[in-house]
């Protein structure tokens, strides 16, 4: 499972946790203006917006799960098995794979307001990259720095939501997802009143009662609930500092730890990777399951007009500071 996040501050941030039981080789890339970007059905873009972001590259193409274009336009791709659908190609559409899908609408769209027009024509088909990389079933948080939208693409066809909590999970349908929330309408980070009954004294024992309600577990709709109160009730300074820190606290509280959602023998899901990107800023911050040192890549300390793809290993170990 995963959660994406936007978050603003002074500036705009984006970004997601990545929870697998494995890891592909993922880098923090840089795709600059004029990589030629190939699509298996419609024409190459031979120049685009930079972007940055977490990919696998294979065979020089980078296979983005999250990115942010040079104009802060920022999308992620979150797991979505058994509602993802995708369609034979059809004559009249931009007809696109899902592995293709981000770098098409980062590399054309500054804005929300554009990527619906590109939306309008597209039709996600079901090409995989490779036999050894099926297609996946994703489903996508598209953000600039004012709205986010969530985009399906279901039986029923491609579905277009406003998301404007700036949060996704994984299933059910994002229309569920915002409906749920209409369950929590009693739950608040101020100390709770007594509404229970006038019939019996009832005590506020402890700090944070006003939560109680609030789902703890690691199912995608509870991580909803949770990475949506969080974030709606958050409260940072405006500085990089302080609103990095804060953002991965937002991710935080639904961070999967090794051990809490067993897959199988000996097989745990993890949040491998957060990442929080300030997307005014085209920097790319990350953090690794042992790697607790926010780690930061720079778009444009790269050569942006350049045809070659710069990728990050990532830092994986514990980057411990010893103080005396
Ligand atoms: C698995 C991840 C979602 C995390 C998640 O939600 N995990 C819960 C699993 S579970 O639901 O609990 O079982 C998703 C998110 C983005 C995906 C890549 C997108 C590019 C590319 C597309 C190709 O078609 C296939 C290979 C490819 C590298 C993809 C692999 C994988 O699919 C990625 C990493």
């Amino acid at each position: 499972m995963c959660t994406a996040a936007t978050y603003t501050t002074k500036d705009h941030y984006f970004g997601r946790n990545l929870d697998l039981e494995f890891s592909y080789n993922e880098t923090v890339t840089v795709t600059p203006r004029n990589y030629p970007f190939q699509f298996r059905k419609v024409k190459a873009l031979e120049s685009h917006y930079a972007m940055i972001g977490m990919a696998f590259v294979v065979d020089n193409y980078p296979l983005y799960y999250d990115a942010t274009n040079e104009k802060g336009l920022s999308m992620a791709g979150l797991n979505f098995p058994e509602n993802a659908d995708y369609k034979q190609e059809t004559e009249g559409k931009d007809n696109v794979t899902p592995f293709e899908f981000i770098p098409w609408i980062l590399g054309q769209c500054s804005t929300i307001k554009e990527v619906k027009e590109l939306l309008g024509r597209i039709n996600l088909i079901n090409i995989n990259f490779s036999e050894k990389l099926p297609l996946s079933p994703l489903h996508w948080m598209i953000s600039d720095r004012n709205e986010s939208i969530t985009v399906e693409s279901v039986k029923e066809g491609l579905k277009i939501y406003d998301n404007p909590v700036g949060i996704l999970t994984n299933n059910p349908t994002f229309d569920i997802q915002i409906f749920n929330l209409n369950n929590y309408v009693n739950v608040t980070r101020e100390v709770p009143e007594n509404r229970f009954s006038n019939a019996i004294a009832l005590d506020i024992y402890s700090r944070g009662m006003g939560g109680i309600g609030i789902p703890g577990d690691l199912s995608s709709s509870s991580r909803f609930v949770k990475a949506v109160f969080t974030k709606l009730n958050s409260v940072s300074g405006t500085s990089e500092s302080e609103s990095i820190s804060q953002f991965f606290h937002i991710l935080g509280s639904v961070n999967q730890e090794r051990g809490c959602v067993r897959l199988a023998e000996d097989t745990y899901e993890i949040t491998i990777y957060s990442s929080c990107c300030n997307i005014d800023k085209g920097v790319y911050y990350y953090k690794t399951y042992e790697n607790s040192q926010i780690t930061g890549v720079d778009m444009h300390n790269e050569n942006l007009n350049s045809q070659n793809l710069v990728s990050y290993p990532l830092i994986k170990e514990q980057q411990i500071k010893i103080q005396n």
